[in-house]
């Protein structure tokens, strides 16, 4: 076990790339994964182009553009391709910054074969390798009038740096005092329409007569300001939450009572009072599949806000996630390096062509604890330094 030898993958540097053309400074490397291969290229030419994706299908001999789903990397100057598994193609940037390195290219994954079958066409996904494990998102659920809002608007005020509101789209008007852009983002329903199809959410429902969801760019903004995301939305999208990629921690608010529940909704004064029926008729369906086992990991019972506001704080303080970062401090890979992978391992041997030399250094990712993908992020990427690392009976090992 383990002692096969391992799998060398040639870097895409400008001197052993695949395709690269001096004049347009374009690059470009392939995978070939079943009956397709997959070109990933760019151009550093253009810094605000984004790497390109096409695919052959050696089955008809054609080309084709894929629609290419989540926030894409933009190019560097090489980059070298690792085939993962038949789902995932590692991408490593070459001089590019340490939070921007790593890239996962998403051509088989259970959310690729989904939106594949809702386009109707080829669709690839990127995802950014993250190191180290980040707090959860939390998901906030609950009946209309229940408090959601208030609590959330709380635990902003308390810790703006430590928590980002996922701004979801909404077909719904806004209200008097609600923002676009920070409540909601307003839209209509034909543009919305149009952007489901295109992949651009995470999830989506419709509620109370309008369309309501969190795109993969809402969730994306706040865990790139380095926050821990909260999501404000209704029992079916924590449901569909749940069935994705996204490890969250979800918490459905109850009310003391369903006549307060009322006097609540009603005092708030948004509503018509044929919207404040049909929320109400909603409620009891709501409080049936929050409260019922399997969904929510928490409840709680929004009775006296004080209360349930330090009951709030206190579940997220148990629940928080350890965030343990492995990445080195001058993680920046060369033009000039080579990969080779052995089972979860990867390493990246830097300087003179991969060679040792008093310059040459040696990274190596462990992608055994990966959690996520797109949409979203892949994390628990962690990274070591140093080397020379050597082969041993269970892998690599450092010596
Ligand atoms: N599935 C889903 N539900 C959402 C989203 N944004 C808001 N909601 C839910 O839609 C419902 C109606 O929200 P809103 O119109 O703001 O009314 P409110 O709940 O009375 O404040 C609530 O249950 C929200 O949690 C979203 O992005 N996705
Ligand atoms: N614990 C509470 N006790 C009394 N009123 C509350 C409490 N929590 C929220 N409210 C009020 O109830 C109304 C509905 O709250 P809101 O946060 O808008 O609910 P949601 O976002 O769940 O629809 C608001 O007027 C708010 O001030």
């Amino acid at each position: 076990m383990g002692e096969e030898a391992p799998e060398l993958i040639s870097n895409t540097d400008r001197n052993s790339v695949l395709g690269y053309d001096p004049e347009s400074k374009d690059y470009s490397s392939s995978i070939a994964i079943g009956d397709k291969i997959y070109v990933v290229g760019g151009s550093d030419d253009d810094a605000n182009a984004s790497i390109s994706v096409k695919v052959f299908d050696k089955l008809n001999g054609k080309w084709s553009n894929p629609t290419v789903l989540g926030t894409k990397p933009t190019p560097s100057k090489g980059h070298s391709a690792v085939l993962i598994n038949m789902e995932q193609i590692l991408i490593i940037k070459s001089d590019s910054s340490p939070d921007d390195c790593i890239w996962f290219l998403e051509v088989d994954t259970q959310f690729v074969k989904q939106q594949r079958q809702l386009v109707g066409a080829e669709v690839v996904a990127w995802s950014k390798g993250i190191t180290g494990d980040a707090p959860k998102p939390i998901v906030i659920s609950g009946p209309s009038g229940v408090g959601k809002g208030t609590l959330i608007a709380k635990l902003m005020k308390e810790y703006p740096t430590t928590f980002g509101f996922s701004v979801s789209h909404t077909t719904r008007a806004p209200r008097e005092k609600e923002v676009n852009g920070v409540h909601y983002h307003f839209t209509e329903r034909n543009i919305m329409e149009k952007d489901i199809r295109d992949g651009k959410f995470l999830e989506t429902a419709a509620v109370h007569g309008n369309l309501y969801g969190t795109s993969i760019e809402a969730v994306e903004a706040v865990t790139n300001a380095g926050k821990r995301c909260i999501l404000d939305i209704d029992v079916q999208g924590a449901r569909s939450v749940r069935a994705s990629s996204l490890e969250a921690i979800f918490i459905f608010i109850c009310p003391p009572s369903f006549e307060e529940l009322e006097k609540r909704l009603r005092s708030r004064g948004t509503e018509t009072e044929e919207q404040v029926q049909k929320r109400l008729r909603n409620a009891k369906a709501e409080l049936d599949q929050g409260t019922s086992p399997g969904l929510f990991d928490h409840i709680l019972v929004n009775g006296d806000l004080e209360t349930c506001y330090e009951n709030l704080k206190k579940l997220l303080a148990l629940e928080e996630g350890i965030d343990v970062s492995y990445q080195p401090d001058n993680f920046k890979v060369p033009l000039c390096h080579s990969v080779t992978k052995k089972d979860h391992k990867v390493l990246i041997h830097c300087g003179n062509n991969g060679l040792e030399s008093e310059t040459a250094r040696t990274f190596m990712l462990d992608l055994s604890l990966l959690k996520g993908s797109a949409p979203g992020r892949t994390r628990g990427l962690y990274i070591s330094a140093g080397g020379p690392f050597t082969e041993n009976v269970n892998g690599m090992g450092q010596v």
